[in-house]
């Protein structure tokens, strides 16, 4: 039994692990669970008042823990760094592409593009911090909901089921989209380069949730787990982890491999730590091999606190 929330992004998410494992497994017939989670029920304030961590999987992990469902299928970016005693993450599918998008339904090649006073609608304190970054002159908007609600905000995509928000402008993952069939080559989409928008650990990946003792799950889940991916985002998450800080921080990481030609097998791991208002940004960069990825994550971790960046989360929590 395979545990999911009912967000069309989860469904489609769930559905390519259940796939996975039929070919891994021929025969298996994997059974669902689709639960409404809380970060799903409330939708009108900002995820960190809902009341904090891991809003998405509480529930769901809750029922692997009980035994209703063997598995969990996470966004592994909504995963809180610490899981619940007695579960690990048994497996994380090779990525998906990591970027942010821009989507504005006037268009934007990116965030400078935007006029001054434009909205941008998000309730994610990293993507709006590296926004006004970009461009101070935004005005930044809590804008939260599903894929769908939130394209349709920006006049994008179907038209919303009575949504009242709209906004200039917003931010989703580049997987999320391409996971629902929007191409990011559409009018109103503009991929953003790391530079721009750094993104959240994990985003991108998928994360299967079982529990540690259950040795033949674990088993079934094993041949769906791509190692390079694994390493990247363990080290993105323990980054975040060493931070002391979590998903709704202003924090950025992306551990990738380094496309540059001549160097087979080396990979980069870029953060920022930032303030709300995007004035105050701290960075730290390492270059290593697929085996020192950890390592590298630490070291960053602690150059960002050696910089200041404990005092930066906190200012930002208390705002
Ligand atoms: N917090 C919501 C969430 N969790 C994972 C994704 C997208 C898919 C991914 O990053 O794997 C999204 C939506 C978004 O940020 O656009």
């Amino acid at each position: 039994m395979l545990a999911s929330r009912r967000s069309p992004l989860a469904r489609v998410q769930t559905e390519a692990v259940a796939a996975a494992l039929r070919e891994a497994w021929p025969g298996l017939e994997p059974a669902f669970l689709w639960q409404r989670s809380t970060g799903d029920r409330v939708l009108d304030r900002p995820l960190a008042d809902v009341g904090g961590k891991g809003l998405f999987v509480k529930e769901l992990d809750a029922a692997v823990c009980s035994g209703a469902a063997a598995a969990a299928v996470h966004s592994l970016k909504d995963v809180p760094t610490r899981l619940a005693p007695g579960l690990v993450i048994a497996a994380t599918p090779r990525r998906a592409p990591v970027e942010d998008v821009l989507l504005c339904g006037a268009g934007a090649a990116g965030f400078s593009a935007l006029p001054a006073g434009a909205t941008l609608g998000t309730s994610s304190p990293r993507r709006a911090a590296q926004a006004l970054r970009a461009n101070p002159r935004l005005r930044v908007v809590l804008l939260r909901g599903n894929v769908g609600s939130r394209r349709a905000a920006v006049g994008l995509g179907e038209p919303g089921d009575g949504s009242p928000t709209r906004c200039d402008a917003t931010v989703l993952a580049r997987a999320g989209l391409e996971r629902l069939g929007v191409s990011v080559e559409a009018p109103g989409h503009a991929v953003l380069p790391p530079e721009e928008s750094l993104p959240a650990a994990g985003q991108g990946a998928v994360a299967v949730v079982c529990r540690e003792d259950d040795a033949a799950t674990r088993e079934r889940l094993a041949p769906l787990d791509d190692p390079p991916t694994a390493a990247a985002v363990a080290a993105e998450r323990a980054l975040v982890h060493r931070l002391g800080a979590d998903c709704h921080s202003p924090v950025a990481v992306l551990a990738a491999p380094e496309a540059a030609p001549g160097s087979p097998g080396r990979w980069r791991l870029r953060a920022r730590v930032l303030s709300t208002d995007g004035r105050r940004c701290l960075a730290a960069e390492r270059t290593c091999d697929a085996g020192r990825l950890m390592a590298a994550a630490e070291d960053a971790a602690a150059e960002l606190l050696g910089a200041g960046a404990a005092a930066l989360l906190a200012e930002a929590a208390s705002a």
